[in-house]
This record gives structure tokens, C-alpha cells and sequence, in this order.
């Protein structure tokens, strides 16, 4: 199997309104499919006679050594792709030896959810916006830091949610029974008003560099990480406010559709970090040479958020670690084919980029 049979497959055994609310993009749907084209124009210049018997994948993310340069993206309300849940994802991530980004719209507690992995050594990674309930939020890090997570992920791309055209036409709300209770939003609060009423609720829009990364760093000593970068200007404010890393993201082309595929995005970020700050990237990365490819342009790590929840889908834990298997495998031929022994092998001039008029260029 590859990531697209099991798009596929586990697409096939949900719901329309549940399947259409994980596979959307915002609005058009522009940003969604760029994400996972753009990666086509990039080719790869395979390096022969090369030692590659034994070819080291791994690489170390919050400080952790993984497997390979890969880790999950937070994505919410995993409940709804199988009754396990992020438990499952934890188990898998665990199996695999890779680390775990855990949404605050998770249905497992994070210490639940830790439980599950890290006597195996998993690295967990706490997703949070900025909430208007700053005692709760404060109470929710000074927990996960009590409980050994590693970093705080302040996704920023989402002052206010993109255009779910397809939350207005369906309500994905079907399962009952479900909870948010990293962030203490019951079923009753949930049912009670749409997804887009109950994120404005929870959600500070007032967010900003000045006031939040201060309000984060003065709050803990986790390492504090901005997801939803796409531009040069805002990874050299990343870098100015003294964050640990950056994600280069457009949350899977479902906040604002327009903007460019992240693989797009990366090269202007790694250009203006210049090497000053760890950049990660997540958006559309379906197999092993995507994320070759990322790093290859200069990503540190690549993420994946629905091949999680497709796989989840298909067979729970199970399919969790096929989706993860598939990845690595892919990824380590990729590199043996390239002549790459290390990560730190891989580098730009593993690309060569097909420009508009058919022909070849060395990057
Ligand atoms: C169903 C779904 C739920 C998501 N929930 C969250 C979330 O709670 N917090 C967040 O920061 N990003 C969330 N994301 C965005 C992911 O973290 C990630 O950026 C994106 O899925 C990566 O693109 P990909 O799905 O093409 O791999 C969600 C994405 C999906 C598809
Ligand atoms: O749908 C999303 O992309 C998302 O970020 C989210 C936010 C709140 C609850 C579940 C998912």
C-alpha cells in the first residue's frame, strides 16, 4: 500500500461529513492542492557507487534521537477516525521510535495519551492556541511541563478559522460521545454551539509576538515552538522573540487559501533563518522522497497530519504503523539512491528544480 490507497481506504469508512471535514482545504481549495503538487517540480539528482549499506535515518527533534526525520502533526478529534484515538497514534509513534504533536483538541488526555508511549522513549510535543481563559492556559502548561512534555507548540495561524465550506453543508458532529479534556470542553459544551462558534469562544485573537512569547517563556522552560510560519519576515520575528523552532505550515490548506504550498514557504523561511533557528515543515508530505526533498531545501523535520488520521481510519494502531512503516522505508531508499549515508548528507545539491520551460536547473 501507499499513502494514497490508504486516503483511500480509510476515507471509505467514514462518514461524508466526518471524511469531508478531515480531507478539506478552506475555501477553494487552492493551498490544499499546492501543498502536495509542489513537491513534483523538485527532482532528484540520484548519486551512484556510493557505500549506502548501512544508512543512518535518524536525527534528534526536542531532544530526542527518532527513527527518521518525521514526526505527527497535531490534528484534533482523532476519536472520530477510530475509537482509540491519539492513544493509537501514541502507540504507533512509540512502535516507530518518532515523536508525537498532541492537538488540546485531543479526546485522550495528554497524560493518557503519554502513557502510551514514552516508556519507549516518544518525545510529546503539547499543541495549544492562544486562549482567551489565560488561567486555564496557565494551568494546562505548568501540567504538561509537570508531565514531561517537551514542548509547547503555539499554532498561530488561526486568529479566527478558515472557510469550512463543508462544515456549513454537513454536520461532522455525528459521533456522540465525545470530549476535549485537555482543555475541559465537555460534550454538552460542544454540541451546543457549531466548530467555528465554540474556536471563537475558546480562541484569542488578540495573540501577538509581543505580548505571547514573553507571557509562554515567563510561564515555562519547555521549549516553546511557533507553528504556522510561512514567510521571511515572520521567521526573523521567531528568531528575534528567542523561540526554539519554527513549523513551516499552513494547517494543511485549511486556514487561509492563497498562500503557497509549504515546500514553497520553506525556502524563504530557511533563507531568512539562515541557520539561527530549527525549521520544521508539515503540508501534504505523502511519501518518503517528500520529505527527502524538504530536507534537501533545509527543513530540520518533516510532520504529517492527515496520512494519521486516514490510517487511524483504516485500522487503528495498525494502520498507524503501516502509514509510519511505508514512510520510513520510502524515505531510507530514497536516501540510499541519492548516495546519502547520513541526514546530513542530504543537501541542495541532492535537487534540481524543472523550471516553466521543461528544462533543468542545479539549485
Ligand atoms: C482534521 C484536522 C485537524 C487538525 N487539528 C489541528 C489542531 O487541533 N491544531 C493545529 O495546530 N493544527 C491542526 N491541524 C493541522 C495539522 O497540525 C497540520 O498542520 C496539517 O494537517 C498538515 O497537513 P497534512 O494534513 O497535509 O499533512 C489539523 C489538521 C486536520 C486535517
Ligand atoms: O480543524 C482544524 O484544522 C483545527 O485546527 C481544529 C480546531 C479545533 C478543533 C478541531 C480541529
Amino acid at each position: 500500500m501507499n499513502i494514497e490507497e490508504l486516503r483511500d481506504i480509510g476515507t471509505a469508512k467514514l462518514p461524508k461529513p466526518i471524511a469531508d471535514f478531515f480531507n478539506s482545504g478552506s475555501t477553494y481549495q487552492e493551498t490544499l492542492a499546492a501543498n502536495t503538487a509542489a513537491f513534483s517540480k523538485y527532482k532528484l539528482r540520484s548519486r551512484v557507487l556510493v557505500d549506502v549499506s548501512k544508512p543512518d535515518t535518524s536525527t534528534v527533534v526536542f531532544g530526542n534521537r527518532i527513527s527518521f526525520p518525521l514526526c505527527v502533526s497535531p490534528a484534533g478529534i482523532q476519536g472520530m477516525a477510530h475509537p482509540d484515538g491519539e492513544l493509537a497514534t501514541s502507540r504507533a509513534c512509540a512502535k516507530a521510535g518518532i515523536n508525537m504533536g498532541i492537538s488540546s483538541f485531543a479526546n485522550y488526555d495528554f497524560d493518557e495519551i503519554m502513557k502510551q508511549g514514552e516508556s519507549s522513549g516518544v518525545h510529546y510535543a503539547l499543541q495549544m492556541y492562544t486562549m482567551r481563559d489565560k488561567v486555564l492556559q496557565e494551568k494546562i502548561i505548568r501540567r504538561a511541563e509537570a508531565r514531561g512534555v517537551k514542548a509547547i507548540l503555539l499554532t498561530a495561524d488561526s486568529p479566527v478559522l478558515g472557510v469550512r465550506w463543508n462544515e456549513h453543508k454537513g454536520d461532522f458532529r455525528a459521533i456522540t460521545g465525545f470530549e476535549f479534556p485537555i482543555i475541559g470542553i465537555t460534550e454538552e459544551m460542544w454540541r451546543s454551539s457549531s466548530h467555528e462558534e465554540m474556536f471563537d469562544k475558546f480562541n484569542d485573537d488578540t495573540h501577538n509576538w509581543a505580548r505571547d512569547i514573553p507571557y509562554l517563556r515567563s510561564l515555562t522552560k519547555m521549549e516553546i515552538w511557533v507553528k504556522g510560519i510561512m514567510t521571511a519576515e515572520d521567521t526573523l520575528l521567531a528568531i528575534k522573540h528567542g523561540v526554539n523552532g519554527i513549523l513551516v505550515s499552513n494547517h494543511g490548506g485549511r486556514q487561509l487559501d492563497g498562500v503557497p504550498a509549504t515546500l514553497d514557504a520553506l525556502v524563504e523561511c530557511v533563507g531568512a533563518g539562515q541557520g539561527r533557528i530549527k525549521i520544521h515543515v508539515d503540508g501534504g508530505f505523502r511519501s518518503g522522497t517528500d520529505i527527502f526533498k524538504a530536507l534537501a531545501l533545509g527543513a530540520d523535520c518533516c510532520w504529517v497530519g492527515r496520512p494519521t488520521i486516514w490510517s487511524l481510519a483504516y485500522k487503528g494502531q495498525e494502520g498507524v504503523d503501516l502509514m509510519l512503516k511505508l514512510l520510513q522505508d520510502d524515505f531510507r531508499r530514497c536516501m540510499q539512491l541519492c548516495g546519502c549515508r547520513t541526514i546530513k548528507d542530504i543537501s541542495r545539491s541532492c535537487l534540481s528544480r524543472m523550471n516553466s520551460d521543461g528544462v533543468l536547473a542545479r539549485l
